[in-house]
């Protein structure tokens, strides 16, 4: 088992935004976290991932506690995340933004240093090559030395997966991946998601986009208003009578 999420609460003031919550999400899979606006899914990820500390519960990678660690150590240990709002660096290229993400990795520094030693230029240029190979992950080598903010909409959010792939993560955490992309770069991006898939990486998706999570996900969680209503298999999910009566009530989202 890679990641356990154990009765997780997460309470801000008077507002629940997560009760209770438990799965396990199994090496090598795809997961899927869905549910309505507001159902607790970025709350959950923010938990996972270091950025809160929960209210009640425990979150295990690997059998270590790591609910009260930091970002940087869960980032440190194999968990790493995307946003729902791309995280890239517009003014710089796209080969320096995913060095910048394994800046964490190099003693020396990335891009700050003054490249005296020649420990640091080793360094950087192992950093800078691990980087172009992340880069052709997600199909972008090519263009490694055009600025960011000229990349297409979908590109950016490839650009940003490879920044995550930085830290060379075991599981990445993927936050609303398919927000804003045309429906080419749902194809693109669902290519993408099974091809990382193949190479071990395991995945956790919150994802808005029904279709791409049953195409991609071999397990589903069902969030609502902070509980967890449903899980298993994209089958089982689909048709369960609390995961229709949830969607319905949002609006068939
Ligand atoms: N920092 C915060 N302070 C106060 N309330 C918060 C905070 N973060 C989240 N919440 C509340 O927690 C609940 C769950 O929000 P969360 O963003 O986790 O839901 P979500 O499922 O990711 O929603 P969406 O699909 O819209 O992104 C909501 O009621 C939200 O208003």
């Amino acid at each position: 088992m890679t990641l356990s999420v154990k009765d997780i609460s997460l309470r801000f003031g008077g507002v629940s935004a997560l009760t209770n919550v438990s799965f396990d999400v199994q090496e090598g899979q795809v997961t899927g976290l869905i549910g309505p606006n507001g159902a607790g899914k970025t709350s959950l990820f923010n938990v996972v991932s270091g950025i809160y500390t929960p209210t009640s519960g425990q979150v295990f990678y690997n059998d270590h506690e790591i609910s009260k660690l930091r970002l940087d150590q869960i980032n440190r240990l194999g968990v790493a995340r995307t946003f729902q709002n791309i995280m890239v660096f517009p003014e710089l290229s796209l080969v320096e933004n995913v060095m910048i993400g394994r800046q964490s990795r190099t003693k020396a520094g990335a891009l700050s240093s003054i490249f005296r030693t020649r420990k640091e230029r080793n360094e950087r240029s192992e950093a800078e090559r691990r980087s172009i190979e992340l880069l052709s992950y997600v199909g972008l080598d090519k263009k490694k030395d055009e600025l960011a903010k000229n990349l297409p909409y979908g590109e950016q959010r490839q650009l940003d997966i490879a920044r995550a792939l930085a830290t060379d993560p075991k599981i990445l955490l993927l936050d609303e991946p398919a927000a804003g992309l045309n429906l080419q770069e749902r194809v693109s991006l669902k290519a993408l998601i099974k091809k990382l898939n193949a190479m071990d990486y395991t995945i956790v998706l919150i994802e808005h986009d029904v279709k791409l999570v049953m195409d991609l996900c071999s397990r589903i969680v069902v969030l609502e208003y902070g509980n967890k209503i449903s899980e298993g298999d994209p089958q089982q999910v689909q048709s369960d009578p609390k995961v229709i009566a949830a969607y319905l009530g949002s609006g068939g989202e």
